[in-house]
C-alpha cells in the first residue's frame, strides 16, 4: 500500500509542479511546445522518406515510373519547387501508399474517452485509455485489395485520402486531435522525395535488385523506423 502511494503520488506531484511552473513561465512553456512540434514533425517525416526509398529500391519499376513523372514535370530545372508538385499525381500516390503500409506512428497517440460511449457494440467507459491501430486499419483486407502489396497506382483510381475524413486510412489520426502538421508534412515529403529521385539515380550496393534487396525489420517505439540503416548509392542524373 505504502509502495503504491509512494509510486503514484510522487509523479503526480512532479507533474503538478511542472504544470504550475510552466504556467508561471510562458516562455519556457512555448519552448517546450515548439520542441514537441519539432520532434513530432521531423522524426515522422524522416520515417516516411526512409520507407519510401526502401520501397522504391525494392520496386525498380515504381522508381522508374516516378522518375519519368518527376523528370518530365521538372523539364530542365535542377530543383523541383512547391509549384511543380500539383501535377505529380504518381508522386502523391507513392507517398500515400507509404503512409498506408508504413504509417510512422502505427499506434496513434493514446487518447482517453471523455464520456461513456459504444463503438461497434463495445462499451467504452469514461476515462478508458484508447489506442487506435492505424496500421491494422490500413492493411485490412475488408477495405483494401491485396493490402500487403506495394501498389501506389491504387491511389490513382481511389477517392481515399489521408486527411482524416476517410477512416480506412488515418496515418495522421482524425478528428479535432488529429495531426495539425499534415499539410506541411505532405509538402515536405513530396518535395524531398521528388528532388532526390529527380537529381539522382539510386542503386543498392552490390547491385542487387528486387523484393529481397533490403531487410525490412522495424524498430519499436512511438515512431517506427528501419532497424538497419538504409544504405544506397546515388549517381547524379543531371
Ligand atoms: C508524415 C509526417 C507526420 C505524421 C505521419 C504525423 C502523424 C501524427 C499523428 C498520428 C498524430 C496523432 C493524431 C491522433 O491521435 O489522432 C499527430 C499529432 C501531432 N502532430 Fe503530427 N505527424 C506528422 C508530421 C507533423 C508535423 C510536420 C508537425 C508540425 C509541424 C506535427 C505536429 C503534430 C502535433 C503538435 C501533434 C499533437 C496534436 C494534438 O495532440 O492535439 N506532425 N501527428
Amino acid at each position: 500500500m505504502d509502495m503504491f502511494g509512494a509510486g503514484t503520488d510522487t509523479p503526480l506531484q512532479i507533474l503538478e509542479w511542472a504544470m504550475t511552473e510552466l504556467l508561471r513561465h510562458p516562455n519556457v512553456m512555448l519552448k517546450l511546445q515548439v520542441e514537441d512540434m519539432f520532434g513530432a514533425g521531423t522524426d515522422t517525416t524522416l520515417a516516411v522518406l526512409e520507407w519510401a526509398m526502401t520501397k522504391l529500391l525494392r520496386h525498380p519499376n515504381v522508381m522508374q515510373k516516378l522518375q519519368v513523372e518527376v523528370r518530365s514535370m521538372a523539364r530542365d530545372k535542377t530543383h523541383i519547387t512547391e509549384e511543380d508538385l500539383s501535377g505529380m499525381s504518381y508522386l502523391k500516390a507513392v507517398i500515400k501508399e507509404i503512409l498506408r503500409l508504413h504509417p510512422p506512428s502505427p499506434i496513434l497517440i493514446p487518447r482517453e474517452s471523455m464520456q461513456d460511449t459504444k463503438v461497434m457494440g463495445y462499451d467504452i467507459a469514461i476515462g478508458t485509455q484508447v489506442l487506435v491501430n492505424a496500421w491494422a486499419i490500413s492493411a485490412h483486407p475488408s477495405y483494401w485489395d491485396k493490402p500487403l502489396e506495394f501498389q501506389p497506382q491504387r491511389f490513382l483510381r481511389s477517392w481515399i485520402d489521408i486527411k482524416g475524413h476517410d477512416l480506412e486510412l488515418v496515418p495522421f489520426g482524425a478528428g479535432k486531435r488529429g495531426c495539425p502538421g499534415i499539410v506541411f508534412a505532405m509538402v515536405v515529403n513530396e518535395l524531398v522525395l521528388a528532388n532526390i529521385v529527380h537529381q539522382f539515380d539510386w542503386t543498392v550496393p552490390g547491385g542487387v535488385v528486387g523484393e529481397q534487396t533490403l531487410c525490412m525489420s522495424e524498430t519499436t517505439g512511438l515512431t517506427v523506423h528501419r532497424k538497419l540503416p538504409l544504405v544506397a548509392l546515388a549517381s547524379p542524373y543531371m
